[in-house]
């Protein structure tokens, strides 16, 4: 490899934005890059325009790295990788697995719109998967009322109360990403004030350094004459080019020769950074998305658990109906997605907004620990969200 090598130099974080259809994630999103791109002052980060931030995945099929919705920035303090949250119901899979791995997110809300039901929605799912912090962009700030505008901040801050995130003392930043692209330097110091918040109130999380490795695998790719790679987040533990790793799916034990982030090599990945392992005699196919790498021996997967599960209300997309014992619905669990029969023991019967307690035997096995968050889904939205309590 003859790419310049990731140089770890300031703590790395990972971070999202999330919130309703339009309201300008992805806008946002490329006017981050372009504001900290022209910086100045030896600025490291590369500009993202809007159409290259859902690139193919062909496109990016170069190195060994791929994550089609990451993007990387560096502030004065930190470097961050950056997932955006797509904003429609049918990929609230992608932002419950995506959410797992993220260390602060920023709630995009339209100052035109204020909250719409998938703002709601994705702010209930990050504190179901533990994103125990998150600041809010007021987007379209340009175009909307400054009273209303207002009222949305009211409304998004008691929103946040009501989830537990004590939304009195939530950053809430008023901006426009469609300005700050255009250069407007009013809003361009809108994205810089945004982006001091996220530094200022998203702790640099403990990351289990000493911990088994552990990676969720969300993609899979060859690179013809090298092998399969596999991208994803780091969840716990280090892993450097050399060792030896299990891929629990695939029952395969390998050996990691080739690691990197964001098209560059690195010597050890650790918790929290988002890499590319290149893997010694892994056959494409016989590897997917769902399937975990670990150090060897260090889970052990399994099917059945019990779990305390949130049923979603039917304002909050739910079901409109309880759901019984014999319900047959897909749980994501990492990245993976399971169809799991669930038993409701005595209670029998759950209705839309119960807390419960439920069995669960998966139709396959995954690696599963106490603690583990997940995401029930049927017909393609969450009706629920959990998590585990035992196991077996
Ligand atoms: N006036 C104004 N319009 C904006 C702003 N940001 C985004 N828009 C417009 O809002 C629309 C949606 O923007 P996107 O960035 O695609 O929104 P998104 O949240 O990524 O949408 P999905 O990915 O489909 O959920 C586009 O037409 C943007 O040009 C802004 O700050 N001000
Ligand atoms: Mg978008």
């Amino acid at each position: 490899m003859s790419k310049t090598a990731y140089v770890r130099t300031k703590p790395h974080l990972n971070i999202g934005t999330m919130g309703h259809v339009d309201h300008g994630k992805t806008t946002l999103t490329a006017a981050i890059t372009k504001v900290l791109a022209e910086r100045g002052g030896g600025s490291t980060t590369p500009y993202v325009p809007f159409d290259r931030i859902d690139r193919a995945p062909e496109e990016a099929a170069r190195g060994i790295t791929i994550n089609i919705a990451h993007v990387e920035y560096e502030t004065d303090t930190r470097h961050y990788a950056h997932v955006d949250m797509p904003g429609h119901a049918d990929y609230v899979k992608n932002m419950v697995t995506g959410a797992a791995q993220l260390d602060g997110a920023i709630l995009v809300v339209s100052a035109l719109d204020g909250i719409m039901p998938q703002t709601a929605e994705h702010v209930l799912l990050a504190r179901q998967v533990g994103v125990d912090h998150i600041v809010v962009a007021l987007n379209k700030a340009d175009a909307g009322d400054p009273e209303l505008t207002d009222l949305v901040e009211l409304e998004v801050r008691e929103l946040l109360t009501a989830q537990g995130y004590g939304g009195d003392a939530v950053p809430v930043v008023r901006v426009s990403g469609l300005k700050a692209l255009e250069g407007d330097p009013k809003w361009t110091a809108a994205v810089e004030a945004l982006l001091d918040a996220v530094d200022t109130y998203v702790p640099v999380p403990e990351r289990y350094l000493d911990a088994p490795f552990l990676l969720p695998v969300e993609n899979v790719l060859t690179i013809t004459g090298r092998g399969t790679v596999v991208t994803g987040a780091v969840e716990r533990g280090t892993v450097r080019v050399g060792d030896r790793v299990e891929v629990l799916g695939a029952s395969a034990e390998t050996v990691v020769t080739g690691l990197e982030t964001f098209g560059k090599p690195m010597a050890e990945a650790q918790a929290g950074d988002s890499v590319a392992l290149l893997l010694r005699g892994v056959a494409r196919d016989t590897v997917r998305r769902g399937h975990v790498v670990a150090a060897p021996g260090s889970v052990v997967p399994g099917r059945r658990f019990s779990a305390r599960v949130y049923v979603l209300s039917t304002r909050e997309g739910g079901r409109s109906t309880p759901l019984t014992t014999g319900y047959r619905p897909q749980f994501y669990i990492r990245t993976a997605d399971v169809v799991g029969d669930v038993d409701l023991g005595e209670a029998a019967v759950a209705r839309p907004g119960d807390t419960v307690t439920m069995t669960v035997e998966l139709g396959r096995d995954v690696p599963l620990e106490t603690g583990l968050g997940f995401a029930v889904r049927e017909g393609g939205r969450t009706v629920g969200a959990g998590t585990v309590t035992a196991v077996g």
